[in-house]
């Protein structure tokens, strides 16, 4: 890249500056702070501490800031994709949560982590025992990740810049993202 493009981009990148803020929910051990590590780092742990309360951590993707907020899943939310009794915890939790009127609109990412393992449900499988195909409000995305794997963690990144808003927008750029 050019001397001249390089500054172009810097100009670019001081005038476009993307922000986003997004909630990551879903039952408790289904992957959420792997999740937010492995964005951020790409680093993944066995060994991990349930959250307690929540945790927000801000990761840089280009001209994007993201403000991960990662709710601990105790006796709330969040189910994965290879714990299949725990899937309707989630359906319903998750159905209750697209009533609330200050979510209304906001776009959903919904990511079925851990398909590392056998036993993980297909897309299909969580699509349908989530009820996802109800939801006509607002847009709907599903992706099967694994943390553990690194598996389509990318594309994941990828759904949460083309969702960001410009930072001078007046709405409150806002997406919710649920690991089930
Ligand atoms: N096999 C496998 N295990 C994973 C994956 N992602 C996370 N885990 C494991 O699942 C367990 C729970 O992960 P956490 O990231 O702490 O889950 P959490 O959703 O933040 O849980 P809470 O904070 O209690 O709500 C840990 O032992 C992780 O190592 C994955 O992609 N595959
Ligand atoms: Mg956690």
């Amino acid at each position: 890249m050019g001397l001249l493009d390089s500054l172009l981009n810097w100009l670019r990148s001081l005038f476009f500056k993307q922000e986003m803020e997004l909630s990551l929910v879903g039952l408790q051990n289904a992957g959420k702070t792997s999740l937010v590590n492995s964005i951020a780092t790409g680093g993944y742990s066995e060994d991990m501490i349930p959250t307690v309360g929540f945790n927000m951590r801000k990761v840089t993707k280009g001209n994007v800031t993201i403000k991960l907020w990662d709710l601990g899943g105790q006796r709330r939310y969040v189910v994965d994709a290879a714990d299949r009794d725990s899937v309707t915890i989630s359906r319903s939790e998750l159905h209750d949560l697209l009533t609330k009127p200050s979510l209304s609109g906001i776009p959903l990412l919904i990511l079925g982590n851990k398909i590392d393992k056998s036993e993980a449900f297909s897309k299909q499988a969580l699509v349908d025992q989530l009820g996802l195909e109800s939801i006509t409000d607002r847009e709907v995305c599903c992706y099967m990740i694994s943390c553990k794997d690194s598996i389509n963690i990318d594309i994941v990144i990828d759904w949460l810049i083309k969702h960001s808003k410009t930072a001078t927008a007046t709405a409150t750029p806002t997406a919710t993202a649920t690991t089930t």
